[in-house]
């Protein structure tokens, strides 16, 4: 299967590295990270986390299921419809997640009912341990981003997204496993597991496994639908036990803050027919980063921005925050494109 991202080793923050990425995120909206600093015996350990925990009686996941009010907690078969262009779909997507939420980024802790299989030490000690790694990562892309969109010095230049995202705020970042279960145990003819969204936040990473295909991108480039397969480590990469690139794309607010320039692509999961007959099921493991809840998503003060003003962010007379933007959102009553 063709790769239809871009690649970026982005080992070195420098303007060069800066440029790619904000290249491929306002091209694509998707791209693939190297050099991310996960090895590939954390992520190994990670999946077989969640796959540990999928495998709990549903009895018990469910008494963990998310509250009206809250993102933390288990979300059932059926119990999200992603695609919002079918509301009255009689059932919603057949998959289930776990997600963690109420984020202490710089602990790697969360606040919310925890089932007793997070709770266990090897567990608890392996989440932690990741979303903390991500955060640093996140910091990392978003100090690329100010640079490749040279944001303005004395606004605070290569620091400037970092110092919305502190590490001990509030904020809409969740960190959340995902199981599509084998299509044996489904109705072979339901293909889709995911529907068609687009992310809510600022930058979403994800992991997946080989052999374990089904996301696709709605490509801005081509219109078409695109398989995003699964890519080995580069050789470099390999010898040094770092884990497979990590899948990079961009949500609404980061797009609405940059007033259109980074790309929020739509995408969806859906089996390949090969993966249906194999019966196979799919993993994956997905970090929703979001500036702190209080940040005011005020026009990014870059040239590139500024150029393309009167859309997003760039169109309203009034900024609106963070949390505001994300409970607009989650109303699904807002479209600014
Ligand atoms: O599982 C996947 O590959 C995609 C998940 C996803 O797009 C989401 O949860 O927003
Ligand atoms: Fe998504």
């Amino acid at each position: 299967m063709e790769n239809p991202l871009q690649i970026i080793d982005i080992s070195n923050i420098d303007v060069p590295t800066a440029r790619e990425v904000v290249s491929a995120a306002g091209s694509q909206g998707f791209l693939m990270l190297e050099g991310h600093g996960f090895s590939q015996e954390e992520v190994a350990e990670l999946f077989k986390v969640s796959k540990g925990y999928f495998e709990e009686p549903l009895e018990e996941k469910k008494k963990y299921t998310i509250p009206a009010n809250d993102n933390h907690g288990y979300t059932t078969f059926g119990g999200e419809n992603l695609d919002e262009s079918n509301p009255d779909k009689p059932q919603g997507d057949p998959k289930e997640g776990y997600n963690f939420s109420n984020l202490n980024l710089l602990e790697g802790t969360w606040n919310g009912a925890t089932p007793e299989y997070f709770q266990k030490s090897e567990h608890a000690r392996v989440v932690q341990s990741v979303i903390k790694k991500y955060s640093l990562l996140v910091h990392k892309l978003l100090a690329l981003f100010a640079i490749g969109l040279e944001i303005d010095k004395e606004a605070g230049g290569a620091d400037w997204f970092v110092e919305r995202h502190k590490l001990t705020e509030p904020s809409g970042t969740t960190f959340r496993l995902l199981h599509y279960p084998s299509p044996k145990s489904l109705n072979p003819e339901e293909t889709i597991r995911a529907g068609a969204h687009t992310d809510y936040g600022g930058v979403t990473l994800l992991f997946q496994q080989d052999g374990q295909a089904g996301l696709e991108i709605h490509s801005p480039l081509t219109k078409k639908w695109t398989p995003v397969p699964y890519v080995d480590a580069s050789a470099k990469f390999k010898e040094q036990g770092a884990a497979a690139p990590i899948i990079v794309n961009i949500g609404d607010q980061l797009s609405y803050w940059t007033n259109g320039l980074l790309k929020s692509t739509v995408h969806r999961v859906k089996f390949p027919e090969e993966s249906v007959r194999e019966g196979k099921s799919r993993y994956s493991i997905v970090f929703f980063s979001h500036p702190a809840d209080d940040t005011l998503l005020e026009p990014v003060p870059s040239p590139f921005i500024r150029a393309v003003n009167g859309r997003g962010a760039g169109a309203q007379s009034k900024a609106i925050t963070a949390k505001e933007h994300l409970l607009k959102r989650l109303a699904a009553t807002y479209g600014w494109y």
